[in-house]
């Protein structure tokens, strides 16, 4: 398989500055390859997108701390996560996927290196198979931790999903909206079934993120803007968001994360929106000890 790139290396400084303490709080990293080999079920094979050019990035967008989520190229060894989490200087946390029969003290060993949840992704192009039973097992061993669940699926998937998402125990956060049909609009139907989701279950929370990968039209994303703000006025602390740096598989419409930031002001259009937002709803998650 031959290796993708799927980021811009000179992204655009945003007009957009996040407040203090801001948490881009969805993002991978790739290797590098050789100290972290990819997994053998891995369906893409990128680039190696190391620590140091997601925090040269983080710098560059004006935010504080990151949230790396393990993506699946690297299965269920966390090592990658875990290493880049070591070098943030406190400055990331992190969410793993685990293997059903992982034991108690990888788990611990898991919280001390920074991870503070666990990932179930139910996109058939990534991964082989996404068992209900052993993510409830999983969702119900690591609830006593402290930890939350994310969750990635899409909207064909949802009804279907439901009771599964019910018997979970924890805080659930839902990556890019269980990615809505944007080009439906404001009263489609998939957003309105998602929103339903969310005023059913209090603990469901979800990141309004994936302007690149969920809009038809592109950059500056109005699409997007239109169907996702009044979400974020609807559930302003339930909310997360994030660049997705370095927005794998998107190869063939790589964004500029500049550009993305920008959406920001424009889903969340007030100051106290945006600190809870960017501030606020992470650290709750992410750095609980660190609240007043
Ligand atoms: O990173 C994302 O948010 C989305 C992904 C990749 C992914 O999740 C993974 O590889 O685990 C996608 O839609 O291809």
């Amino acid at each position: 398989m031959s290796r993708t790139k799927t980021w811009v290396d000179q992204p655009s400084t945003p007009s957009y500055a996040p407040p203090p303490g801001a948490i881009d709080a969805h993002v991978h990293v790739f290797g590098p390859e050789a100290d972290f080999p990819f997994s053998p079920k891995a369906k893409y094979h990128p680039e190696d997108a190391t620590p140091e050019m997601l925090f040269a990035l983080r710098d560059q967008l004006g935010f504080a701390r990151n949230v790396i989520v393990q993506a699946s190229c690297h299965g269920t060894d966390n090592e990658a996560t875990l290493n880049a989490i070591a070098k943030s200087g406190g400055a990331a946390r992190g969410v793993a996927v685990v293997s059903p029969d992982i034991d108690d003290a990888e788990l611990q060993k898991l919280h001390d290196g920074g991870i503070r949840g666990v990932r179930f992704n139910f996109l058939k192009r990534l991964v082989d198979d996404a068992p209900k039973d052993k993510f409830l097992d999983i969702a119900r061993r690591i609830a006593p931790l402290g930890w939350h669940v994310v969750v990635y699926f899409e909207a064909d998937i949802l009804e279907e999903l439901e009771p599964f998402l019910a018997a979970i125990p924890t805080t659930i956060v839902v990556d890019h909206l269980g990615r809505p049909d944007i080009a439906q609009g404001p009263g489609g139907a998939d957003i309105t079934r998602f929103v339903q989701l969310l005023d059913d279950h209090p603990n469901i929370w979800t990141k309004v993120s994936g302007a690149e990968r969920l809009s038809p039209q592109g950059p500056p994303f109005d699409d997007f803007v239109a169907v996702i703000r009044p979400v974020v006025e609807r559930f302003p602390d339930r909310v997360l968001w994030g660049t997705d740096w370095p927005h794998p598989n998107m190869e063939h419409r790589i964004p500029d994360d500049g550009t993305l930031v920008d959406v920001i002001p424009r889903i969340a259009p007030t100051a106290d929106l945006q600190r809870k937002l960017l501030v606020d709803n992470p650290m709750r998650l992410y750095w609980p000890e660190q609240l007043g």
